[in-house]
């Protein structure tokens, strides 16, 4: 013992001395023992909430769930959904149902593609609305995971969307970007409640477009986060498929099929080649795309699907929207111009087309070469 503090020891010692020992000793009464429970259960619920606020506050990605929730809570009313408890991943996804109700894409609004509607029908929507012709059969249970691949702008969504309104499926849009985006750790809880959100909801539809962005070859440089994300969803994947009353499909599109990871093309042996509208098909699409549109008496479909080689169902649609705002911009000039009231619009010609098939040329030779020089500097 150091002596040099003898008086601060002795003045200690006499202190404790002045303390009752039968205090310290004696058992705790009743109230004692409920007014220290009571302390500490407010100090633990004041720490509780207080570390809780902080780890909200620094998280940054808090708005983005608040936002998403009210979004899931939307859209679960909107389609009916009552009654089901949803986690906070779950209400993520939830946040990237498409509202049925703005989802109003059925076969008649896709032209040019009738053989792949008929094959949908045949095995993925039959098989979902008449179960108990197929419950028997183990072959012609319908696929767990669809592909769609083709070059973009040729009806891919719209054939995903059209399947889910048609067979009375729910939409889960999934963008890879949903699970990627997140912390470490959170992908894997997002992977999850993609699965178990789509059994919740079922029937179901998960479409994930750009599919091959997030399911592509594994490779050595994967971050090891993404590795088990892809890893996981595929085992989450092969559960669903061996649950035969499990009514969620996968599909999925992409532009680039080779690049998709080789394990992902076997969970989607259902495929579907979605290609380039040929000469046939984009007259179609025309006269889909105008049905409803003033057009001259003289209007030559046939032309104009014959002058568009190499055109997409969307380019066709862009340069369909152009001719038509051409006759608003004359109207508009007109009325400027002159002090008659003539209020209506004239029809669309063909020499509009005409020139929006040039303008839509150039602008994708334009792209084309653009790409073609970001490819030579890369
Ligand atoms: N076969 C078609 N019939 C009618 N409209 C079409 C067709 N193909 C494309 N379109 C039009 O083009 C638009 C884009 O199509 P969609 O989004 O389905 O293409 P996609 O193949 O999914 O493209 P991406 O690969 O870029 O996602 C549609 O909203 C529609 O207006």
């Amino acid at each position: 013992m150091n002596l040099s503090n003898e008086p601060v020891f002795q003045r200690a010692t006499m202190v404790l001395k002045e303390v009752p020992t039968d205090n310290i000793a004696r058992p705790l009464g009743r109230n004692e023992v409920i007014g220290l429970l009571f302390r500490l259960t407010i100090f633990g619920a004041v720490t509780y909430f207080t570390i809780k606020w902080m780890v909200d506050a620094i998280d940054p990605t808090r708005k983005q769930k608040v936002e998403a929730q009210k979004q899931a809570e939307k859209l679960m009313r909107q389609i009916g959904v009552k009654n089901v408890k949803l986690s906070e991943y779950e209400m993520s996804i939830a946040a990237h149902l498409v509202d049925p109700l703005s989802m109003q894409i059925t076969w008649r609004d896709i032209a040019g593609l009738d053989e792949v509607i008929t094959e949908l029908k045949e095995t993925v929507i039959l098989p979902v609305q008449k179960r108990h012709l197929f419950l028997n059969s183990k072959l012609l249970q319908p696929p767990k995971g669809v592909l769609l691949y083709g070059p973009p702008g040729c009806g891919k969504t719209l054939i995903a969307k059209a399947t889910a309104k048609e067979a009375g499926f729910r939409f889960i849009n999934l963008q890879p970007s949903t699970l990627t985006d997140k912390w470490y750790g959170e992908s894997q809880k997002l992977a999850a409640a993609v699965f178990s959100l789509a059994v919740k909801l079922q029937p179901s539809i998960i479409f994930i477009d750009e599919i091959d962005s997030f399911l592509r070859s594994r490779s050595s440089s994967d971050h090891e986060a993404t590795a088990m994300m892809k890893a996981q969803f595929m085992s989450l994947w092969d559960g669903m498929d061996t649950d035969h009353h499990c009514q969620v499909i996968i599909m999925g599109a992409t532009n680039r099929p080779q690049d998709l990871d080789s394990a992902i093309l076997r969970r989607m042996p259902t495929r579907f080649h979605i290609n380039q509208p040929s000469e046939r098909q984009r007259e179609d699409i025309l006269r889909l795309i105008l049905r409803n549109e003033n057009v001259e008496e003289a209007f030559n479909f046939q032309l104009v699907a014959k002058e568009t080689g190499g055109f997409s169902g969307s380019d066709l649609r862009e340069m369909c929207r152009d001719a038509a705002l051409m006759c608003v911009r004359e109207f508009v000039h007109r009325r400027n111009d002159s002090s008659e009231e003539d209020d209506s619009i004239r029809p669309i010609r063909q020499s509009d087309m005409q020139a929006s098939i040039s303008k839509m040329k150039q602008s994708k030779a334009t792209s084309v070469h653009g790409v073609l020089l970001h490819a030579a500097l890369d």
